[in-house]
């Protein structure tokens, strides 16, 4: 993936060091980032200059599309990407809406499938999109924001990616996915596996033809102490071929996705990385 390494490259030459008051972390920073997978043709853009854990990415969405709001079903799905944040980060231990250990509060998916009305109803933001979709309706407002602050203060983190805007062309579907901050080394290996899976599986369960996917990013950063790794180790490293994500095709609709879905239903075919590098990550 040569974006992905232009990109850790150009924040080393160009970024400029930005104090984080919330994690304590120094950050290099640059502003804005466009990457774009081509789904069609099954570019699986799978970080090849480490090894990286796509089926950790995939789990996390899921917990999204399910509506997940804790870190325990987000285990057994196959994923601890939540641990830290939900019991280890200092504001949300001393928040008295945390419902105790696991707690993640109203965050992603729990925006996505249930956006609260101030009438006390709530909103499936996601089931509109693959009920117009199937019927091969694009009402130009084909959007999946977990973004609401009215409710920030009862949730453990601020979505980063935030916003998926769908787009039918005729019979092939377009995704754009938002985001306002990416930590490039860690968050980034898995987000770019999340918009390209979205987009696949949405295709898949409307029966339409997956397209390209735009992946919009504001401020892409690495972390003072994650600088030395990617400068001195995978910088210097040559990306491999990409691999091809295999899903199966039995999965159909989003009942199946919010059902008998396991991380066995996907393969990747044709992966070869180099070694593994363990990032410190920031809570
Ligand atoms: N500082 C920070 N960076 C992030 O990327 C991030 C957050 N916080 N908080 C919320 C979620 C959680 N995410 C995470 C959390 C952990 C890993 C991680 O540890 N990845 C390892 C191994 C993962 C595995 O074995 O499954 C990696 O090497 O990629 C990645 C993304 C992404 N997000
Ligand atoms: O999907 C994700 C989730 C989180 N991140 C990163 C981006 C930042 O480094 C932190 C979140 O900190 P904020 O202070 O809320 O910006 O997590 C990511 O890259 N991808």
């Amino acid at each position: 993936m040569r974006a992905y390494l232009e990109l850790c490259q150009r924040i080393i030459d160009q970024g400029t060091w930005v104090e984080n008051e919330r994690t304590g972390k120094r950050c290099l920073t640059v502003i804005n980032a466009d990457l774009q997978y081509n789904v069609g043709a099954n570019e699986f853009p799978l970080i090849t200059t480490r090894k990286s854990f796509f089926k950790s990415a995939i789990a996390e969405f899921i917990g999204y599309i399910r509506g997940y709001d804790n870190a325990a079903d987000f285990r057994k799905l196959g994923t601890k990407t939540w641990d830290a944040n939900a019991n280890l980060n200092e504001a949300w231990l001393n928040n008295s809406y945390r419902k105790g250990e696991d707690d993640m509060g109203r965050v992603y998916g729990v925006q996505a499938r249930a956006w609260a009305k101030p009438d006390g109803g709530s909103i499936d933001q996601l089931k509109k999109i693959v009920d117009n979709l199937k019927k091969g309706i694009d009402d130009r407002a084909e959007i999946m924001t977990f973004y609401n602050p009215g409710e920030f203060d009862l949730g453990c983190l601020r979505p980063c990616m935030h916003t998926h805007n769908f787009s039918l062309l005729g019979d092939t579907l377009h995704l754009t996915s938002f985001q306002r901050s990416c930590d490039v080394p860690l968050g980034l290996n898995f987000n770019q596996v999340q918009v390209f899976f979205f987009l696949a599986i949405m295709a898949q369960i409307t029966g339409k033809k997956a397209g390209t996917a735009y992946h919009k990013i504001v401020n892409a950063h690495i972390y003072e102490d994650q600088l030395s790794l990617m400068q001195e180790v995978q910088l210097k490293r040559e990306p491999l071929a990409l691999p091809k994500l295999i899903i199966n095709p039995k999965i159909q609709s989003l009942e199946d996705l919010e059902t008998w879905v396991t991380m066995d239903d996907f393969k990747v075919e044709g992966y070869q990385c180099h070694d593994a590098i363990k990032y410190p990550f920031a809570v």
